[in-house]
């Protein structure tokens, strides 16, 4: 039968599907069993979720959409009713005809069950549960009408809101918002398939906890369907254990290539990250040729103007680039993708891509050359490189990042919530943490330092894995962080100690 499991931490990797999978998925489970037995099943688990987060909550009020996920409100108020609670139901639409035949038949059995039934009214009745059924996989445009009133009460009340399958105004599957309102829920319970608009951009934000429930089918069904995404692990990828016998010249070198004038910080904690990742010697090349040691880490190694030596560090050890880069990182690119076998590209090289197509042409052609790159833009970045709206890209990141990993042939790793790791011929990967205590100055630089400081360790692969891992520690530090009661932010330098501390 049905099962509802929290989604997060997730222990293992899981598929994401789109909308269109998604539907293919129900049609097909439903074939499989008597009319109307997915609707009950849902609403059930909605029912069984809501008396399990909310023990206590007497009054609760249905917000019931024009399509099937009103319907499974109506299912879940059934239930609810049984089980003793003050049930209202709120219909945004009067005119029961027009409902799909499944929420219709949920509407008669709630209303022989004794449910009152309602249209939306001006305001809620006091409730100490809200659910949210108004809109699912069927929301299509912004919210207008009945259901974009039903959202403003929604979100002008106190008590918490469970959202079914997705809270209503959010895209499914791009975790963009589809208008100005959309559901701030407390708990969303997914329903059959996960979708990965609740795991990144506006999605985890607005879903609060988030619950899943298969509806008891068959497994073969999900797996029949191609996700457009999978969902990383939470927990770490097993490291191979540091032998006696192994040395510093086991564990890779980093170079650091950033800190102009006035950013010589954001190169340092770049360096310093990838030194905590475990690289074996870590080398700090900054641009600002006034810039010293970082006198907190003498373990790091001061190497000035690295990108003149036409054999050296450049050539053989896993570069790190942009940190704090400001203007004059656009001079040292030529030969940083030249020489540098693997590449972290951030910030300030980014924009020096973005706005030289020579740069871009050199970038483009180093995976031909046998060299690796990983870019690892924030949404920003990432328009410039795409020369389009901020906006457009956050709209579907995961298209964004797989238009990026294209056309420059890298792994690429777009940042914000829910960060997107994507490259050519990979299933991107939606990473499951992370948190707003990361939103502080420095911490993408720290990122790529920890991302270089890791693969480093691991020349002969591509900068995939070393991706997935960093991202991911890096968003679990900041979980175990709030875990921990940190109000935040958690400022860059004490975010490398905390990877430190962070499995
Ligand atoms: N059919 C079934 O047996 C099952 C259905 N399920 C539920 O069904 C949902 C999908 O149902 P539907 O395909 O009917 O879609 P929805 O219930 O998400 O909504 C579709 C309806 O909303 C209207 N609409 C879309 N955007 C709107 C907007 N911005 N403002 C106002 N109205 C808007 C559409 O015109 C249509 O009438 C899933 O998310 C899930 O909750 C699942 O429980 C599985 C079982
Ligand atoms: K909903």
């Amino acid at each position: 039968m049905t099962r509802t499991t929290p989604v997060l931490p997730a222990a293992t990797p899981l598929p994401l599907h789109g909308i269109a999978a998604a539907r293919r998925i129900e049609t097909a489970a439903a074939a499989g069993l008597p009319p109307h037995t997915l609707m009950q099943r849902a609403g059930l688990a909605v029912a069984r979720l809501a008396l399990a987060v909310a023990p206590h909550a007497q009054r609760v009020t249905v917000l019931a959409g024009p399509g099937n996920n009103g319907g499974d409100g109506l299912e879940a108020a059934l239930h609810l009713t049984r089980a003793g609670r003050q049930v209202a139901v709120w219909l945004t639409t009067g005119d029961i005809q027009a409902l799909p035949p499944d929420a219709a038949q949920s509407y008669h059995r709630a209303r022989e069950a004794g449910v009152r039934l309602h249209t939306t009214p001006d305001t809620l009745p006091a409730a100490d549960l809200v659910i949210d059924a108004l809109l699912g996989l069927g929301a299509s445009r912004a919210p207008a009408g009945a259901v974009a009133q039903a959202i403003a009460l929604a979100n002008a009340q106190q008590a918490p809101v469970l959202a079914v399958d997705v809270p209503s105004g959010l895209h499914a599957e791009t975790g963009a918002r589809l208008g100005d309102l959309a559901v701030q829920a407390a708990h969303t319970l997914s329903l059959l398939a996960l979708k990965p608009g609740l795991f990144t951009a506006e999605g985890r934000g607005l879903c609060g906890r988030l619950w899943h429930d298969d509806l008891g089918i068959a497994a073969e069904l999900l797996a029949a369907e191609a996700p457009l995404a999978r969902l990383g692990a939470s927990t770490a990828l097993p490291l191979a254990p540091r032998g006696h016998a192994q040395h510093k010249g086991s564990f890779g070198d980093v170079a650091v290539v950033g800190g102009a004038p006035g950013m010589a910080g954001a190169a340092r904690l770049a360096a310093r990250a990838a030194l905590a990742a475990g690289a074996g010697r870590v080398y700090l090349s900054p641009l600002d040729p006034a810039s010293g040691n970082d006198d907190g880490r003498p373990e790091l190694m001061h190497r000035p103007q690295i990108w003149l030596q036409p054999q050296g560090l450049l050539d053989r050890s896993t570069v790190v680039c942009g940190c704090g880069g400001g203007s004059v990182v656009a001079e040292v690119l030529p030969p940083v993708l030249a020489q540098a076998p693997r590449l972290v590209l951030d910030a300030d090289a980014l924009n020096a891509v973005a706005t030289d197509a020579r740069l871009q042409q050199a970038l483009a052609g180093r995976a031909r050359r046998g060299q690796h790159s990983v870019l690892t833009p924030h949404p920003l970045e990432a328009a410039r490189l795409l020369r389009c709206p901020t906006a457009q890209v956050q709209a579907d990141r995961l298209n964004a990042a797989l238009q990026l990993a294209a056309r420059f042939d890298a792994v690429v790793v777009l940042k914000g919530s829910g960060s997107v790791i994507a490259a050519p011929g990979r299933l991107p990967v939606i990473n499951p943490t992370g948190n707003a205590l990361l939103a502080t100055a420095g911490t993408g630089d720290v990122l790529a330092g920890w991302l270089g400081g890791t693969w480093a360790q691991v020349p002969q692969q591509d900068g995939w894995p070393a991706a997935l891992e960093a991202v991911r520690r890096h968003g679990a530090a900041a979980d175990q962080a709030l875990l921990q009661g940190l109000q935040g932010p958690l400022r860059a330098a004490e975010l490398v100690e905390a990877m430190l501390h962070t499995l």
